[in-house]
């Protein structure tokens, strides 16, 4: 399969600090991946590599076949942004906004961005500068819609947005995703939009380690089990102990591996420990089981 953003072996740091020293993964064309990660591990900056915006320390990254340093007008034209300070033009109106994009992507469709930006109830001649951080958030989605890219790169896309136009926008994504062919690689703290809408999670942990999965694997295989300790010394993260955390008052540890398997390591390796029930976990309970609340 071919992959629409490959990055290899990828560092970066700022100044002196490494924020990834060995970072490989791939969005495969036609899947929807989501970067998932707690604050500051690198999500943001990695889609400035990946367009181009930062020069990695060392390794590389591929955006729809081409080098990300060097991806050319065509290319770029290809790619749907949603980025923090996108809108820089805040000086325009709606309608200006629409007529300067216009020219740049062949594919333009004025009749989706009128259809998100006309639900704000405001006139075509009200300036972006005006408007509200959820409203201009709007804006900027009409736009990336409207373009009608082969790969959306989304970050953070609920930037604002209240409840409703966030279900909106999920909504218009999965029209747009239905259409076929379309690849979408996108980063939120709204864990639990992604149940529905994604095919791939990447986890990105704090020094750059990465796992990635499809998001059915994940939920079906990440486990989370109540425990009692006899004496006070109790379970700690290990081979296959992801984590070791308090779920409510519980004590629970989180787990990829089958409960016979599990129980059976902890007879070897922590013999004071005796599994409980396992409990359900929503993705949001999931995501921070794996990677730890804080
Ligand atoms: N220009 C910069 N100079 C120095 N450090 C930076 C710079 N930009 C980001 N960082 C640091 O790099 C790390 C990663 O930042 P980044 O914005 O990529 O994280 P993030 O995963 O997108 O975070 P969040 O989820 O909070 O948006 C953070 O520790 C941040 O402080």
């Amino acid at each position: 399969m071919t992959a629409a953003i490959q990055v290899e072996q990828l560092a970066h740091r700022y100044g002196q600090r490494f924020i990834y020293q060995d970072l490989s993964f791939s969005v495969p064309e036609g899947k929807v991946v989501a970067l998932l990660g707690k604050n500051g591990v690198g999500k943001t900056t990695l889609i400035r590599l990946l367009m181009g915006f930062l020069r990695p320390s060392a390794g590389q990254c591929q955006v729809l076949g081409e080098p990300s340093h060097a991806l050319s007008p065509r290319t770029r034209a290809r790619i749907g942004l949603l980025f923090e300070g996108h809108l820089a033009y805040d000086f325009m109106t709606i309608a200006q906004i629409e007529r300067f994009y216009r020219p740049f992507y062949r594919r333009w469709r004025r009749e989706l961005y009128y259809d998100l930006v006309d639900r704000l109830g405001l006139s075509p001649d009200h300036k972006i500068g005006d408007m509200s951080c959820g409203q201009r958030s709007q804006v900027v989605l009409g736009l990336i819609f409207a373009q009608d890219p082969d790969l959306m790169i989304l970050d953070d896309y609920s930037m604002g947005l209240d409840a409703g136009y966030r279900r909106l926008f999920l909504d218009y994504l999965r029209r747009f995703l239905d259409e076929g062919g379309k690849t979408v690689f996108v980063t939120s703290h709204v864990v639990q939009d992604m149940e529905s809408l994604v095919d791939e999670v990447i986890f990105l942990q704090r020094g750059g380690a990465v796992k990635q999965l499809p998001l059915a694997d994940f939920r079906r295989q990440f486990r989370c089990f109540g425990f009692q300790v006899e004496g006070d010394a109790p379970p700690q993260a290990d081979g296959l102990i992801e984590n070791v955390d308090l779920h409510g008052r519980e004590p629970v540890l989180y787990s990829f591996a089958a409960p016979e398997r599990l129980a059976a390591h902890l007879a070897t390796h922590w013999p004071q420990v005796r599994l409980g029930d396992e409990q359900a976990l929503t993705l949001e309970d999931a995501f921070i089981g794996l990677t730890g609340k804080y």
